[in-house]
């Protein structure tokens, strides 16, 4: 089967004025179609690097990115552009809402890019919402919302368009566990209608809820674990107090 995301040989350094700065060192990984993959490691170790360059949001210095069976790292900012719309949904770590939209604008605004109808997107954006528990907030602006309420805006938005890819640095990061549980939910529902899931996390929750677990560390793959397909659906969160 063909891998719906492979990094290959993948390094990025950072040139800041003399001081070179080594973020990813040589990845190589390979995330199936229908995978929910966590990536886990400590502050600094290439984390958001390795996923801004998955998603062809950055280049690499050197190496290669694959999605869907395509070179990525060398298409133009245009077809880049174009590509990231169809296929990929990306949750960023500070949002990067637009702050003249609504919340809600915002949620719509990937469907309306891609040509549907403004009803159905209105439709599509006030569902989510209310699944991630911020159906109230659809016409606050970015500003009047928490960080744990914008951050849910920015997921919504992520998955309006039912991407074939959802990528997303730290997605639990602002929330209690009350709104934790409803992001996850919701991304295992996405994952279970075989939509591809690769999470930066620090969140033990989200890790555990995942297919497989990949430890960074000094800009390289330090291990891998498989989680037990068959494990016990058991929710992660249940037993918490909040
Ligand atoms: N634009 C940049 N310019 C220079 N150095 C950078 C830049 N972005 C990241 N770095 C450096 O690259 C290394 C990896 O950073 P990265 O943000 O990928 O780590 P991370 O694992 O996501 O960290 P955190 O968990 O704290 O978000 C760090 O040493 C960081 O300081």
């Amino acid at each position: 089967m063909t891998p719906v995301l492979e990094a290959r040989d993948l390094a990025k350094t950072y040139d800041t004025g003399g001081a070179k700065v080594f973020a990813l060192r040589g990845i190589d990984l390979s995330i199936e179609s229908g995978e929910f993959v966590a990536i886990t490691g400590p502050s600094g170790c290439g984390k958001s690097t390795l996923l801004n360059l998955l998603a062809g949001l950055d280049r690499p210095t050197s190496g290669q990115v694959w999605l869907d069976g395509e070179r990525i790292d060398q298409l133009s900012e245009t077809e880049l552009a174009r590509l990231r719309r169809r296929k990929v949904g990306f949750v960023f770590q500070f949002f990067n809402l637009m702050p003249t939209l609504s919340a809600a604008e915002n949620v719509e605004l990937p469907l309306l890019l891609v040509g549907r109808g403004r009803k159905e997107a209105r439709r599509s954006a006030s569902t989510l919402m209310s699944d991630l528990g911020i159906g109230d907030k659809q016409d606050a602006a970015p500003a009047q919302l928490s960080g744990g309420e914008q951050q849910r805006v920015a997921l919504a938005r992520a998955l309006a368009n039912s991407p074939d890819i959802v990528l997303g640095d730290e997605p639990t990061g602002n929330l209690d566990s009350v709104a934790a549980r409803e992001v996850l939910t919701l991304l295992r529902a996405a994952r279970d209608r075989g939509q591809t899931l690769l999470l930066v996390t620090h969140d033990a929750r989200v890790a555990a809820a995942a297919d497989r677990v990949i430890n960074l560390r000094d800009g390289l793959v330090s291990d891998q674990t498989e989680l037990q397909p068959a494990r016990p659906v058991a929710f992660p969160f249940d037993g918490d107090s909040g």
